[in-house]
């Protein structure tokens, strides 16, 4: 199987392009980080070959904070290229429309955040997500359809999966490099300790795949809202939503099963936390799980006693893996785990991964190199799930029979 790619556009054609540039807002803005410079390349290329590109993209999930639309998207995406790019606040509508008939050679217009259109969620069969109106009515305004957004491949979504089944599809520069370095990865073998260090907000993603990929894995070294559930489900008064958050009760719910099996057929393979850091007062404060109380307690990262025992774990390893960030490392107080270890991966010659949009943004942030490990990918579960040898269902739309 593989892909056609932009080396097979014909000049001249209108291209309709899927990226991911979802990202972290804080206070309202959005932060720039690698999913845009590494988009970007894909865009210029195809405005220095003179293609008109219409840009879909999301921006977070209806209901959260950063849900927003992408006016900010469309000039950040313009501050790393020599182009212009506008954006439409408007995803298959008349302005929509009107703006894409306006959109010359050589141009880049960015639509609205694609989960504000009608029919791009929830997850279905791509003949489902082919037949709505979002695709029915943007396919015909275009020659092509590329899809750059390997770091969205997992989600059956309109934009991702609906548009292959009815236009010719190709594949982007970032879709490829992505593709091809995560499925050598996946196919690697290791000869000592393999590692992978879980972390981040979307537990449901990680938990997920512990059970495929725990063969592979020696130890999994869990931070953030996995590593809380987990140690919630060991008894702990941690993983509790504080005030009216909604980060663990839904996780909770969808995934205790799941958690209750890893622990009885994988526990020795499960590294939680033995101490863990809360914000009070504006200070980091520290204390041993076996201390904690009270579910009130907002936990913001692991201890740094833990910390340091997942670095020497890291150390000892001939692969270490990470997804997720293991605290709230955007705020430094709360960035001692996922520093502590990161660094310990960047000095150590083992084979090194990191993914995910905003755990990456975690080495830049804190003036590690990307040099220092093997491959630092912009896909977060997309990567982890193709480390368990699974197809991403947004690239197996792309491929065609050789
Ligand atoms: N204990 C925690 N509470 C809230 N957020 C956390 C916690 N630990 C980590 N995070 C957040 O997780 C985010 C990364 O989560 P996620 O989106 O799942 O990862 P990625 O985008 O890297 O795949 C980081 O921005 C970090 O602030
Ligand atoms: O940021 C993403 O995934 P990631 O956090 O796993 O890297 C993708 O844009 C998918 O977003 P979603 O998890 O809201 O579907």
């Amino acid at each position: 199987m593989s892909f056609q790619t932009l080396d097979d556009l014909d000049d001249g054609q209108r291209v309709l392009i899927r990226f991911d540039l979802n990202s972290p807002v804080e206070d309202g803005e959005v932060q720039d980080n690698r999913r845009f410079a590494r988009h970007a390349a894909t865009l210029s290329e195809l405005l220095d070959r003179d293609f008109a590109v219409a840009v879909m993209a999301h921006q977070g999930r209806p209901g959260d904070d950063d849900f927003v639309s992408l006016d900010q998207h469309a000039e950040i995406l313009a501050g790393h290229i020599d182009h212009d790019v506008a954006h439409v606040d408007d995803t298959f509508g008349e302005a929509a429309l009107s703006a894409i008939d306006d959109l010359d050679q050589g141009e880049a217009l960015v639509l609205e955040n694609t989960r504000m259109a009608d029919g791009e969620l929830p997850e279905e069969e791509p003949e489902v997500k082919a037949e709505t109106e979002f695709v029915q009515t943007l396919a015909p305004e275009f020659d092509a359809y590329v899809n750059d957004a390997y770091s969205a491949a997992h989600r059956s979504h309109a934009s991702l999966v609906g548009f292959p089944v009815v236009m010719d599809a190709y594949a982007g520069r970032v879709m490829e490099t992505e593709y091809e370095a995560n499925t050598a990865i996946a196919e690697k073998e290791f000869d000592g300790q393999v590692t992978m260090a879980m972390g981040g907000t979307k537990a449901t993603d990680v938990i997920g795949v512990i059970d495929h990929i725990g063969d592979k894995i020696d130890d999994f070294l869990l931070g953030g809202i996995a590593g809380q559930l987990f140690l919630r489900a060991q008894g702990y008064p941690i993983g509790y939503d504080v005030g009216d958050m909604d980060l663990f009760t839904t996780q909770w719910e969808n995934n205790q099963e799941i958690i209750e099996e890893i622990l009885a057929e994988r526990g020795d393979q499960i590294t939680v936390a033995t101490d863990v850091a809360y914000g009070e007062d504006g200070e980091r404060v520290e204390v041993d799980v076996d201390d904690v109380d009270e579910k009130g307690l907002g936990i913001m990262d692991i201890g740094t006693d833990t910390a340091e025992q997942y670095a020497d774990v890291a150390r000892d390893s001939d692969a270490v893996f990470v997804k997720g960030a293991l605290g709230v490392f955007e705020d430094e107080k709360f960035s001692t785990g996922t520093v502590t270890v990161l660094e310990a991966i960047a000095e150590t010659d083992c084979f090194s991964v990191v993914g995910g949009g905003d755990t990456s943004r975690a080495i830049t942030m804190y003036g590690m190199s990307e040099d220092s490990f093997d491959h630092v990918s912009i896909a977060g579960g997309a990567y982890i799930r193709a480390l368990t040898g699974a197809e991403l269902i947004g690239v197996e739309v792309l491929q065609t029979e050789d």
